[in-house]
């Protein structure tokens, strides 16, 4: 017996952007539709300046399209308002990552948590869970996330990502500056998360390896989106 596909958790819906330069706007994206399923990891790849970062900028909610629309479970995120999307439903793993470093990997888990309004009694308790899920020694918790490697600070925003208990992760380039070993557990991580704990995962790559690890992979091209 084969089992049904789950309904999408984001749909970008016709999804048009253009940038103004001067009097004049020039579109980066033209159109795109697609449909992200929960329990999947996603790549987008293309060439610089094809427009990755602006197709995550839209997807999660930090810029809206020129025209047409970005569905959170079939409802325009829009009218869903981008800060609550932002804070309940999608997180984003930045290429700089924006740890606070004098923090240790906990706290810098802990007040994410407090200022998305995560209602949990034990937030450390938490926090520790996902560092242990992401693979981050116990040893490294309490220590300031600037005595870590690049690849513990990745893990660690990760974890910070998935402790405001969203449902969708978008990751911009996470392994652009780690050795090739480090990169490997963190397409690990990725595909766990999406495999064993059911999140969407949306990762914009140079990377071959990271594209051959996904679900499936989608192309940019002269500002449209195309399977691979
Ligand atoms: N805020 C902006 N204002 C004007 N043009 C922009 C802006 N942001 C991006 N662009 C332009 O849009 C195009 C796509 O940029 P984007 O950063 O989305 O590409 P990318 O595929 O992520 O590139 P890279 O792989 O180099 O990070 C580029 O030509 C870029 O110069």
């Amino acid at each position: 017996m084969t089992s049904l596909p789950q309904p999408p958790v984001l749909e970008l819906h016709g999804v048009t952007h253009s940038y103004r330069t001067g009097n004049r706007g020039r579109a980066v994206l033209k159109d795109i539709s697609h449909a992200f399923r929960p329990g999947r990891m996603y790549a987008v790849i293309g060439f610089s300046g094809s427009g990755k970062t602006t197709l995550l900028s839209l997807a999660s909610g930090l810029d809206s399209p020129s025209a047409g629309s970005v569905r959170f479970r079939g409802r325009d995120i829009a009218e869903l308002g981008l800060g609550r999307y932002r804070n309940r439903h999608a997180a984003t793993v930045f290429q700089s990552l924006n740890l606070l470093t004098y923090m240790t990997a906990i706290q810098n888990i802990t007040s994410a948590m407090e200022i998305t309004g995560v209602r949990r009694g034990d937030k450390n308790r938490r926090a520790a869970e996902l560092l242990d899920l992401l693979g981050v020694d116990a040893a490294d918790h309490n220590r300031r996330t600037l005595r870590l490697s690049g690849g513990q600070q990745q893990r660690v925003a990760i974890a910070r990502a998935l402790a405001c208990e969203v449902d969708i992760l978008f990751a911009d380039e996470p392994t652009g500056s780690l050795d090739r070993e480090t990169a490997g557990g963190i397409v690990a991580v990725f595909q766990r998360l999406a495999h064993d704990e059911g999140k969407c995962v949306v990762v914009v790559t140079h990377s071959r390896e990271v594209a051959e690890a996904s679900d499936e992979v989608l192309q940019l091209k002269r500002g449209r989106l195309s399977a691979r």
